[in-house]
């Protein structure tokens, strides 16, 4: 078989070239992973797939808008002439069509198969808790929609950034590329198919997804949180109900905290006991506390999964010449959390 290297394109559109079989972009696989964990199956074929895909798109993007009636209230009324309110009313409206079939899909299978609490997917569960009360309150319909889109909307856009960035720093830096190769290769041998079995091993695969986390968190301002009460903070006074964003990205390079904090250095975490989890604050990709994500084990889980399946099975290069160190990406506003357009074959052309 000619092994013909292929153009691999990110949603993001940073162009990798991969030496072997097409896949499909980490943007486009990602939300099929979580429609699957949360409604069963993948919704994307046909012509009723790629509606779904266009709707998906317009929910993430309208996900990242800033509301500048959030900030000045006054100015609220700007969302309306901006045509932002109508297009979050139209999403809004379609992503419930979307899940109301959904729902009548899971109940006719229960119906039809004659048995209850087949439990394969997040909706089932919910129907399940729904059905046998065990949380001690009721949850109905609108509540369990809801969760899914919840989680939905805070899983894609972030396990896929955390994806690409990991996949772009190996890329840049060959000789950690093949440390995870190797350490991969080694622990899962012939078989195929790598599962959750031998992801505890390995050490330095963990070790990369964190320091591509303390150097691309894919929230780099987190999510907005409020005060309760006045604080006195370094001699600041915060009064209540003021709006408070963490800016996690400046945290993870800040030099006083960090050894080198603008190279990646997956080594840092080998010898470090610094976690995601919350406990340590200068590493907080997820957050801390009671409203720290909850989502950290199963975004991390997945995250592993598919790195660990990549190099495993696909041996990677840059286009043409290029080295990883020539591999370079600017940093803008929109870009933070995800690598910028960067066409690579036009940057060799200057290059060179
Ligand atoms: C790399 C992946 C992810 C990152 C970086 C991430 C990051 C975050 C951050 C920074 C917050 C705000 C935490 C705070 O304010 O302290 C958050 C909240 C949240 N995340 Fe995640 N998340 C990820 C994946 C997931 C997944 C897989 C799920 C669920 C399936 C999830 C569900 C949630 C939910 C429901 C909240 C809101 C929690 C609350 O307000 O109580 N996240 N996430």
């Amino acid at each position: 078989m000619v092994v013909t290297p292929r153009l691999f394109a990110s949603r993001t559109s940073s162009l990798i070239l991969l030496n072997s079989l097409p896949i499909r972009s980490l943007a486009s696989v990602e939300p099929y992973l979580n429609l699957r964990v949360a409604l069963g199956k993948k919704y994307g074929q046909g012509e009723c797939g790629r509606k779904f895909k266009e709707l998906l798109g317009e929910f993430v993007e309208l996900l990242g808008f800033i509301s500048v009636g959030d900030y000045i209230p006054w100015l609220s009324w700007v969302n309306r002439v901006n045509g932002l309110d109508a297009r979050a009313e139209k999403v809004a409206k379609q992503l419930d069509d979307f899940l109301e079939g959904v729902i009548e899909e899971h109940l006719n299978f229960e119906k039809k198969e004659g048995h209850d609490h087949v439990l394969g997917d997040f909706m089932d569960v919910l129907f399940w808790i729904q059905k046998e009360n065990v949380i001690g309150f009721p949850i109905d319909r609108v509540s369990i929609k809801a969760l899914i889109l919840d989680a939905f909307a805070a899983d894609t856009d972030t396990t896929y950034a955390v994806l690409d960035w990991a996949m772009t720093e190996l890329l840049r830096h060959p000789k950690m590329m093949k440390n995870v190769q190797n350490e991969v290769r080694e622990i899962i041998g012939n078989k195929k198919d790598i599962t959750e079995y031998g992801l505890d091993k390995m050490h330095y695969l963990k070790a990369a997804i964190k320091e591509t986390l303390r150097f691309h968190p894919p929230i780099p301002l987190l999510v907005p949180r409020k005060s309760i009460q006045d604080a006195k903070i370094h001699g600041y006074d915060i009064a209540a109900d003021t709006q408070v964003i963490i800016n996690a990205w400046t945290i993870g390079r800040d030099p006083t905290l960090w050894d080198e904090p603008e190279q990646f250095q997956p080594e840092r975490f080998l010898t470090s006991s610094i976690d995601f989890k919350g406990h340590d604050f200068q590493f907080i990709p997820f957050g801390a506390g009671r409203r720290g994500c909850p989502g950290i084990s199963f975004s991390i889980m997945t995250i592993e999964l598919v790195l660990a399946n990549l190099v495993h099975n696909f041996d990677w290069t840059l286009p043409g010449r290029a080295r990883g160190e020539d591999y370079r990406f600017c940093l803008d506003v929109n870009s933070i959390s995800k690598p910028t357009t960067v066409d690579v074959p036009a940057y060799l052309e200057r290059i060179w």
